[in-house]
């Protein structure tokens, strides 16, 4: 997985590759992994698909519940808190490694979470397989305050190199742009890798294969077919 988040002029920019793998076979080619907490709230997962799904879902649930118990608009350091608790008391055995995103009443916010539950507060960050090539684009290219423009093609171009650089990574681009009016949710923003037509049409006519031989088996039932054991 690559997965990124960064600040800009507007707030923050989330994205994603689409690709899971079960060692060296991709088992998901266009899967999600930005994830909904709340509605200017997003979080991105790289590790155990099933920890990043699950405890992505546990922690919107109680955000939820946690801003209508308080009468609050929900708060991005709200979330970070939850996630890092539950992580840490699992003692990084809930293998989710999290860039979380969003902006609330205090201006853009963007965190890393690792699975042992330890959190950094960044203007931009990586996580995932692919987060070596994704953070050499970040760490050539990010400036403050950069355009909506500007950041989205940056994300993309990071994400990018994760999927052509990093075999953890593929496909295709996903972004979320969250702004403090609006939350836009970009799937597969960019197809970079799309099937063609095939060169050749691989029909070859028969005969192509020599016939050797042929040995068919007759299935013969024997005479004495052995009684079932009745009780
Ligand atoms: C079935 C199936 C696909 C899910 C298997 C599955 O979690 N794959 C993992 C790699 C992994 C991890 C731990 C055990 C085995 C395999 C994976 O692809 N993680 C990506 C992110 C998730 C959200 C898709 B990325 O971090 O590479």
């Amino acid at each position: 997985t690559t997965i990124v988040g960064c600040i800009f002029e507007d707030g923050v920019i989330l994205g994603a590759d689409t690709r899971a793998t079960e060692g060296p076979i991709v088992a998901d080619k266009n899967c999600e992994k930005i994830h909904y907490l709340t509605e200017s709230i997003r979080c991105c997962g790289a590790g155990t698909a099933a920890d990043t799904e699950f405890v992505t879902n546990l922690i919107s649930s109680n955000m939820e519940m946690h801003a209508l118990t308080h009468g609050r608009k929900p708060r991005v350091v709200t979330a970070m808190t939850m996630l890092k608790q539950y992580l840490f008391q699992h003692q990084g055995q809930v293998g989710a490694a999290l860039v979380l995103g969003g902006v609330d009443a205090t201006g853009p916010n963007l965190f890393t979470i690792a699975p042992h539950g330890s959190t950094d507060k960044l203007p931009y960050v990586t996580m995932g397989s692919g987060s070596l090539a994704a953070m050499a684009v970040f760490e050539s290219t990010w400036q403050p305050n950069m355009s909506r423009a500007d950041a989205l093609q940056l994300v993309k171009d990071a994400i990018s190199a994760g999927i052509f650089n990093d075999l953890g990574s593929g496909s295709n681009v996903d972004a979320c742009i969250i702004t403090a009016t609006h939350t836009e949710m970009l799937r597969n923003v960019e197809m970079p890798n799309e099937r063609v037509q095939k060169e050749r049409t691989y029909v070859f006519p028969k005969g192509t294969t020599a016939w050797k031989k042929e040995d068919i088996k007759k299935l013969v039932l024997t005479e004495e077919i052995t009684p079932l054991a009745v009780e």
